[in-house]
């Protein structure tokens, strides 16, 4: 393993059981994440990505696997790992009836801070989130993306190599998470890893540097978006079709001018090599049949195209 990766985790599994049932949440996961990446774990709900950043925190042991995390073997050294890294859990950690400014102080004692350096430490962290305007009424009174700083801020304190953020923006408005991606960036400026948790393909594509597709407890694509997007060559030829997608489909699966086709709701996905040639083909075909599209699109693949090409779902469903 090298010893200067991040995060180098091989084989790692976590079976959930409840009476006889078993469920592998996470199913023999591999992953590397690079010092200084900013590192986007996207899949959908119950894919496994809460579970895996929980393991790789040392808050839940793999059943089997093996991981390096911050250049320490996670099940020999799990107090090491805890030291360098921080976490961020998905619903927060803040208690609303103490200020952020008293939060951050507590945080930077339970690190074991004398009193004038966790003041010193709190209040450095209300500058850099720029909490300065809230930090001392109650964290019941804050906004989403205040709280949501508060959290990210906690979890930085001690100033940890890597850093695992579970969902930093969901529920937050639009400008709020702008202002989290800003937050995100400059941690990694300062030469923090950042290994973050999303089910917002904007987010991936906006702000990681390398995305991991997680479906079902594995890694199903790895690589930088570009990289992702250019995976998939050709074009997407998107054709809504009011109710008659299925027969759409049907007709033209097989044909040699479309590669792929996806069915979602009333929608056709189409990949082709080039739109222009497939396109009048396409509709000629529809046309035989006496179906009409109610609409046409033509885009470059998105990170969802990539999600559907390696798991047959979209990502949006
Ligand atoms: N404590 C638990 N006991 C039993 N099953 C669990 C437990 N925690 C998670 N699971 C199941 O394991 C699977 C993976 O869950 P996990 O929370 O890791 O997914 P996720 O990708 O983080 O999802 P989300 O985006 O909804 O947070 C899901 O099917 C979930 O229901």
């Amino acid at each position: 393993m090298p010893r200067d990766a991040a995060v180098d985790a091989r084989g790692l599994r976590k079976t959930y059981r409840s009476g006889k049932t078993a469920r592998n949440a996470v199913d023999g996961l591999d992953l590397l994440v690079e010092p200084g990446e900013i590192v986007g774990f996207l899949g959908p709900n119950g894919a496994g990505k809460t579970t895996t950043l929980r393991m790789l925190a040392t808050l839940l042991r793999p059943d089997a696997g093996t991981a390096l995390v911050a250049g320490l073997d996670l099940g020999a050294d799990p107090a090491g790992v805890r030291r360098r890294i921080g976490y961020v859990a998905q619903g927060g950690s803040t208690w609303y009836e103490a200020t952020g400014r008293e939060e951050l102080i507590l945080q930077s004692r339970l690190y074991g801070y004398p009193r004038a350096e966790a003041a010193g430490r709190a209040a450095a962290a209300i500058e850099a989130f720029e909490l300065t305007d809230c930090a001392d009424r109650r964290c019941k009174t804050y906004s989403g993306g205040q709280r949501r700083r508060v959290d990210v801020a906690l979890g930085v304190i001690h100033r940890p190599q890597l850093l695992f953020l579970d969902e930093p923006t969901t529920g937050l408005d639009p400008q709020s998470r702008a202002r989290m991606w800003d937050e995100v960036r400059r941690l990694r400026a300062e030469g923090m890893t950042v290994l973050l948790t999303t089910h917002y393909l904007e987010e991936a594509d906006a702000l990681c540097d390398r995305v991991a597709i997680i479906d079902h407890g594995r890694i199903v694509a790895d690589g930088s978006p570009a990289e992702l997007k250019r995976a998939i060559s050709g074009e997407v030829v998107s054709v809504g079709l009011n109710g008659a997608a299925q027969a759409a489909a049907g007709l033209l699966d097989g044909q040699p001018y479309v590669r792929r086709v996806e069915t979602g709701g009333d929608r056709l996905r189409l990949y082709v090599d080039a739109a222009a040639g497939a396109v009048p083909l396409i509709l000629r075909t529809l046309e035989h049949a006496g179906l009409q599209p109610a609409s046409v699109e033509l885009h470059r693949p998105s990170l969802d195209d990539v999600f559907l090409a390696k798991t047959g779902r979209s990502l949006r469903d």
